[in-house]
C-alpha cells in the first residue's frame, strides 16, 4: 500500500516530547531538529558523565557535572538557533509530568535506558492518548516501536523478560560458567560480607547434607572486636574457599556427573608474610574520594584488561577486603553491588576468579567481570544513531495519522535475509492487557484466608507494579498508599493490619475492585471471585490471576533463583535475550509480522501459548535462533 507522501506541515505544527538526553536521545534530538521540528521539549534526570562522552556528542568535558537536558538544548540551539527546545532537568515520575502535561504533545518519544520509566511513560500516553514512539538499544542491537491506543499493542502488551536468572544451587554449589561465580561473588559473598546482615542470603546453603553447622557459618562472618583485619580477611578465604569447597565434596552424589572442585586455602596460595607486605594503601590513599580507593592501586596493579594469576587474585581479595573494613568502615553493612565502585568491582572480580580457579573455570580480567557483573554491554554509537532516525521516521508516520505504514523496526548484529533493519507490522492491542484494555482482570482468591494485604502485596504491586496504589470497592476506598507523613505511617500500619486485615465482605460475594496508582495514572479493574480449593503445589498463594501475561523469566524459572544483577542500558532485550557469549543472541521476536487473525480470542489460551514458544528458545541459549512464521507455527531457524 502506497504511503500518503511526507507532508512538512506535520512537522512544522508538531510539538514533541522526548524522554531521555542520554545515547539515543543526543542522536534524536539532533535528527529532530535538522527535520525541522520547530518545538521540542525534553526531560532527562541525569547529569553528564564522563563515561557518556564518547558516544553523546552535544556533551563536551567542559559540561560534566552538568543537566543533560539543559546542555543538549545549548549545543542544538548553536546550529538550529531559531527552534523551541524547552529542557526539563527532572525525573519523568515526577507528579508535575501529569496526564496534562502530556496531552500537550502530539508525539511522545523514548530514549530510556530501563523498564521502569517506559512503563510509566507508557501509561502517561495511554491516560492522555498521545502515540508513543519507543525505543532501546544493546550494543549493535536495537529497535524502534510505535504504540498508539486502540491501534497498536501498547508497550506492555507483551512481557518483558526480566534480566536473567540462575537456580540457586548453580550459583551456591555447582558453578559451571564464569558468570555464576560473578553472581556468588556479588550476590551472595559481597552482600554478606557488606551488605544488610537481615537480609536472607543463600551463602551457607552448600550442599543437602551441610546444613548442620550453620549456627557456626555465621559466626565466621561476624568480625570480632579488635580481630586483626588480616586475620579476618584469612579467614573468611580459608571458610568460603576452603571449609565450604570441603563440605560441598563431602556429598558424594553432587559430583558423580561433574568435576570435582578442588578447595584452596590462603596458605597454599600465599605465604604467610604476605599478608603483612600486601598493600601500601597509606601512601596511596591521601585522596578523601573514598571510591577511589583501589586495592589494584594499592598492589600496584594497573591493567584492567590483565588476567591476574590465582596469587594476583587472592592478594586483591584481601587487600579489597582489608580496604573496605578500614577505609571504608562506615558503609560495611548498608553496600549494595555497584559496578562503579571500583573497590567492589575488584573484590568481586578476585572472590569470582578464585571460586573459578576452584571449580576449574577459566579465569577472566577485572574489565571482563565488571561487564558481566553490571550486566553491561558496551554501548554503539552508530546503533544509536540508526534508532534515532527510524524513530523520527516512525514520528512523522504517526503525525500524518498514518499508522497503516508504522513499523517496529529491529535493528540486528547480523544480517537476515541479507537484512540489518528488519521491519515489522505493529501488532493489534492485547485484548487481556491490563494496562491498555478495557477488560477486567479477574482474580480467583480464598476470600476467607487472604488478605487484603496480601493483595496488594502480591498482586497489587509485585505483578501489577503499582507504586501508590488506590483501592476503590464501588465507592469505598479500602487501601491508600503514599506520601503519608511520617508519625502517619505507624498509625496507618496498625489501621491496615487492624481493619483491613480480611477481604472486606462485599467482596466475598464477586466484586470489581477499581485500583488506582496515584503515581502512573494507571487504573485497572479487577474482579474478584471466591474460589476455596486450590492447588497448594501450583497456587500456594491461594490466588490466581487471569488475564494477565506474566514476565517471561518468572514462568521460566519457578524454582528459587538469583538474579544476576543490574538491568541493561537498553530494552533492546524485549526481542533480543542476550546470551553468556556477546556473539551468542537468542531472537525470540517473530521478525516476519502477523496481524493476530480476528477469530482468536487472545484473552485466554493464545497469549500463553505465545508466552511458551518464547520459552523454548530461550532455553536453546547456545545458538543463534529466530522464530519466524505465525502464531501456530512457529518454527525454530538457525541463522548461519
Ligand atoms: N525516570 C527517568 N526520568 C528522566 N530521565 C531518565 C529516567 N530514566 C532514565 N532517564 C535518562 O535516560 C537516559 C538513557 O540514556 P542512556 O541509555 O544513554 O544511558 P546513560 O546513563 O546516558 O549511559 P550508560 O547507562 O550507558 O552509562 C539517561 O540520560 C537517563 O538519565
Ligand atoms: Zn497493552
Amino acid at each position: 500500500m502506497a504511503s500518503p507522501p511526507f507532508s512538512y506541515a506535520v512537522v512544522k505544527d508538531a510539538k514533541v516530547l522526548m524522554v531521555g538526553a542520554g545515547g539515543i536521545g543526543c542522536e534524536l534530538l539532533k535528527t529532530l531538529a535538522l527535520s525541522g521540528f520547530p518545538d521540542i521539549h525534553i526531560i532527562d534526570m541525569d547529569t553528564i558523565e564522563v563515561s557518556n562522552l564518547n558516544r553523546q556528542f552535544l556533551f563536551r568535558q567542559s559540561h560534566v557535572g552538568q543537566s543533560k537536558a539543559k546542555v543538549a538544548r545549548d549545543a542544538v540551539l548553536k546550529f538550529r538557533p531559531h527552534i523551541d527546545i524547552t529542557p526539563y532537568h527532572a525525573n519523568v515520575k515526577d507528579p508535575e509530568f501529569n496526564v496534562d502535561f502530556f496531552k500537550q504533545f502530539n508525539v511522545v518519544l523514548n530514549g530510556l535506558d530501563n523498564l521502569d520509566a517506559r512503563r510509566h511513560v507508557n501509561r502517561l500516553c495511554l491516560a492522555a492518548n498521545v502515540p508513543l514512539v519507543e525505543s532501546g538499544t544493546t550494543g549493535f542491537l536495537g529497535q524502534v516501536t510505535v504504540h498508539v491506543k486502540g491501534r497498536t499493542e501498547c508497550y506492555e502488551c507483551q512481557p518483558k523478560p526480566a534480566p536473567k536468572t540462575y537456580p540457586v544451587c548453580t550459583i551456591t554449589s555447582t558453578p559451571s560458567k564464569f558468570v555464576h561465580c560473578v553472581v556468588w561473588a556479588k550476590d551472595l559473598l559481597f552482600a554478606k560480607l557488606f551488605g544488610d546482615k537481615n537480609q536472607d542470603n543463600d551463602l551457607n546453603v552448600r550442599s543437602s547434607d551441610g546444613a548442620s553447622s550453620s549456627e557456626n557459618v555465621d559466626d565466621v562472618f561476624e568480625r570480632r572486636k579488635d580481630e586483626d583485619i588480616d586475620q579476618y580477611g584469612r579467614k573468611i578465604f580459608d571458610h568460603v574457599f576452603g571449609y565450604n569447597i570441603e563440605l560441598a565434596l563431602s556429598n558424594e552424589e553432587t559430583w558423580k556427573n561433574r568435576n570435582r572442585p578442588k578447595p584452596i586455602y590462603s596458605k597454599d596460595v600465599l605465604s604467610d608474610e604476605l599478608a603483612q607486605q600486601n598493600g601500601n594503601l597509606e601512601k596511596n590513599c591521601a585522596c578523601d574520594d573514598e571510591l577511589s580507593v583501589s586495592a589494584m592501586t594499592s598492589l600496584g596493579m594497573k591493567n584492567p584488561q590483565d588476567i591476574w594469576s590465582l596469587r594476583e587474585n587472592s592478594k586483591i581479595f584481601l587487600e579489597a577486603l582489608r580496604i573496605f573494613f578500614t577505609k571504608r568502615e562506615k558503609e560495611v553493612g548498608n553496600l549494595g553491588f555497584d559496578k562503579d565502585d571500583q573497590l567492589a568491582v575488584e573484590f568481586v572480580t578476585a572472590a569470582a576468579n578464585i571460586r573459578a580457579a576452584s571449580f576449574g573455570i577459566p579465569l577472566h580480567s577485572l574489565f571482563e567481570a565488571k561487564g558481566i557483573a553490571g550486566n553491561i554491554v558496551h554501548a554503539v554509537a552508530t546503533t544509536n544513531a540508526v534508532i534515532a532516525g527510524l524513530i523520527v521516521i516512525e514520528a512523522i508516520k504517526v503525525l500524518q495519522n498514518d499508522i497503516e505504514s508504522c513499523r517496529m523496526t529491529y535493528c540486528l548484529e547480523h544480517p537476515s535475509r541479507n537484512m540489518l533493519l528488519m521491519p515489522v507490522e505493529p501488532f493489534e492491542p492485547n485484548k487481556s492487557c491490563y494496562v491498555c484494555s478495557e477488560t477486567p482482570l479477574s482474580l480467583e482468591i480464598n476470600t476467607n484466608r487472604s488478605k487484603l494485604k496480601d493483595l496488594v502485596e502480591k498482586i497489587v504491586k509485585a505483578k501489577l507494579g503499582m507504586n501508590i496504589p488506590l483501592i476503590m470497592c464501588a465507592s469505598n476506598l479500602l487501601y491508600e498508599a503514599g506520601d503519608v507523613e511520617d508519625d502517619m505511617i505507624a498509625i496507618y500500619e496498625a489501621n491496615l493490619e487492624k481493619v483491613l486485615a480480611e477481604l472486606p465482605s462485599p467482596v466475598t460475594g464477586g466484586t470489581m475492585l477499581t485500583v488506582e496508582d496515584m503515581q502512573q495514572e494507571f487504573v485497572c479493574n479487577i474482579n474478584i471471585k471466591h474460589r476455596e480449593e486450590f492447588d497448594e503445589e501450583k497456587e500456594p498463594d491461594e490466588m490466581v490471576l487471569l488475564g494477565w501475561i506474566q514476565p517471561v523469566s518468572a514462568a521460566e524459572n519457578k524454582d528459587k533463583s538469583v538474579d544476576n544483577g543490574g538491568s541493561t542500558t537498553s530494552d533492546a532485550v524485549v526481542t533480543a535475550v542476550e546470551s553468556e557469549k556477546d556473539d551468542e543472541i537468542t531472537i525470540v521476536s517473530t521478525l516476519k509480522k502477523r496481524k493476530l487473525p480476528d477469530e482468536i480470542d487472545i484473552s485466554s489460551a493464545p497469549a500463553d501459548v505465545k508466552h511458551q514458544k518464547q520459552l523454548e528458545v530461550i532455553d536453546d541459549e547456545d545458538d543463534l535462533v529466530m522464530l519466524d512464521g505465525d502464531l501456530d507455527s512457529f518454527k525454530k531457524r538457525r541463522l548461519s
